[in-house]
């Protein structure tokens, strides 16, 4: 009995050192034998994708990936088939119109558990057309003016938030004010009804930590090695546990379910309204609605966030240009060419604040990392060389960003001035802006972050000064979102719009 247990103890240990030595053996000779085996990066990088997961952990990836461009040049290898791309012209080439390239299965983790996935995480091209066709238009220009009063509702409740801090004196966190606001306002456009941020002052329910957790971190990660996504799935409906997506589905489905009874107020024309206006003519099923409802507030809130802290923080570092913005919005109000509260169309007309806001998320994009997709069948040439199919390649916004190439020796300072040029240069200048993606899976709700930062920032900026309350520089954090941190004051100047 007990010899045959040692014999046992000897084969299963055989059989470990067996698949460990394959294991390595095909990691190798991927390594060594691949056609793009000389593209260098990290060495960790050639043989794990740990590599990327723990530069994702330690929340600087974008920095980094910037840095090793500078050592390597146009390729970076970030994982054994990851590449990360700098050379402008791969811009068209991965994402231009007609590309055949694929969002890479590194988004699926960021979708919903279910078959049926949402428009950011789909990753054929084919189904992903067919859904965004479906919801493009509660997205569209035309769409907008019905979203304006829930985000004029908001904004009041903002500008009176700053009136108390400024009142009290009290110093706060720049971004996580900016993030209440960005949730209020998609909460009202979403679901018909704003999570009470502003007014609670922290996070009350719990959502935007769900978020964070259940998408955000979870997807950044787990979407370098998706193979874990399936175990967790598999897990997920043998161990019944409360996962944060299903936080965020209670929230939705109790919205839902209120607007079909009725219970909820029904003449508001926000995405709920228009979902079940378009479920009602049989153009979208439950899960399509569940997805855009869900999305909206896992792609639409900490994006804008991070946007409008990116702008007030830039603004705050240079008064001049801050200077420059009042003259424009008092000059406009002089003109008559402002209402109370001001609209998207006068905002459109604020040459200087649309530069602002161009500028301020160039230097800061929301995004830290490459938009990953799929070499498409025969390969590609990108970046002057041959990438066969299935490798995985992208442009980071953050690299791109910093080129003194396209944005020249002053990359680095924050100068809206750069976005007043003449047509071809302006041309130029957005076809290597990536602060929203590009191509087919462009951001989708490009226009309703515009609507809420363009109608909010005049009335901030005339009303409120802003200045650190601590370290005048920010700390950022990232994982897929760059996330800011800031302890900031306002002084309450007195005159609003
Ligand atoms: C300033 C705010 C925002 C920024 C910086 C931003 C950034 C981005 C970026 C970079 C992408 C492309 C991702 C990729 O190719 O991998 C994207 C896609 C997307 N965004 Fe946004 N976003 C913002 C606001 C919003 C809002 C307000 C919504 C919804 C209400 C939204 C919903 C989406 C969706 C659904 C996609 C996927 C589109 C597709 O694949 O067809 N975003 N966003």
């Amino acid at each position: 009995m007990i010899s045959q247990f040692a014999y046992l103890q000897y084969d299963v240990s055989m059989l470990i050192t067996a698949a460990s030595i394959v294991f390595i053996l095909r990691y190798l000779s991927a390594a060594l034998f691949s056609p793009l085996h000389d593209v260098q990066g990290p060495t960790l990088a050639r043989y794990t994708r740990l590599w990327e997961v723990y530069k994702n952990w330690q929340g600087q990836l974008e920095h980094v990936t910037v840095a090793f461009h500078k050592q390597y040049g146009s390729i970076v290898r970030l994982a054994p088939n990851r590449y990360s791309i700098s050379d402008p012209t791969a811009i068209r080439t991965i994402y231009g119109t007609g590309s055949k390239f694929s969002k890479s299965d590194y988004y699926t983790p960021f979708g919903a558990p279910l078959d049926h996935k949402d428009v950011f995480s789909e990753t054929s091209n084919e189904k992903h057309a067919s859904e965004r066709r479906k919801i493009s238009n509660m997205y569209a220009m035309s769409s907008l003016v019905s979203y304006e009063p829930f985000v004029d509702k908001v904004n009041g409740v903002f500008m009176a938030a700053l009136a108390d801090h400024a009142q009290h004196r009290r110093a706060f966190d720049l971004f996580t004010w900016m993030q209440f606001y960005a949730f209020d306002v998609i909460g009202e456009i979403t679901i018909g009804r704003s999570f009470g941020l502003l007014e609670a002052g922290h996070d009350k329910d719990g959502l935007l930590h769900a978020v964070h957790v259940g998408s955000i971190s979870y997807g950044s990660s787990v979407g370098l090695i998706p193979e874990i996504h399936q175990l967790y799935l598999w897990f997920q409906k043998v161990v019944p546990i409360n996962s944060h997506w299903k936080i965020t589905q209670r929230v939705i489905l109790k919205e839902i379910s209120a607007r079909l009874q009725g219970v909820s107020t029904t003449d508001r024309k926000d995405f709920l309204a228009k979902c079940i206006e378009l479920s009602k003519a049989g153009k979208l099923d439950q899960s399509t609605i569940n997805n855009v409802l869900g999305t909206n507030i896992g792609a639409g809130s900490d994006t804008t966030g991070i946007s409008m802290c990116a702008v007030i923080y830039f603004l705050m570092k240079h008064p001049n240009c801050l200077q420059k913005l009042r003259d424009e919005i008092e000059m406009a109000d002089r003109q008559g060419n402002l209402s109370s509260p001001v609209t998207f169309q006068e905002a459109q007309r604020l040459p200087y604040l649309q530069a602002t806001i161009k500028e301020a998320l160039r230097l800061h994009a929301a995004v830290d990392q490459i938009l990953s997709r799929v070499v498409p069948d025969g390969g590609a040439q990108i970046a002057g060389r041959h990438f066969p199919q299935g490798a995985v390649v992208g442009v980071n916004a953050w690299v791109i960003h910093n080129d003194e190439s396209i944005w020249g020796k002053d990359v680095h300072e924050f100068r809206p001035e750069r976005w007043l040029v003449d047509k071809e240069q302006l041309s130029f200048l957005e076809q290597n802006y990536l602060a929203f993606g590009a191509g087919s899976r462009t951001c989708i709700g490009k226009n309703i972050s515009l609507l809420e930062m363009t109608k909010l920032l005049p009335q901030i900026v005339r009303q409120f000064d802003f200045i650190p309350a601590g370290d005048s520089q920010w700390t950022t954090s990232s994982g897929w979102f760059v996330k800011q941190s800031i302890q900031v004051k306002v002084i309450n100047r007195g005159r609003e719009i």
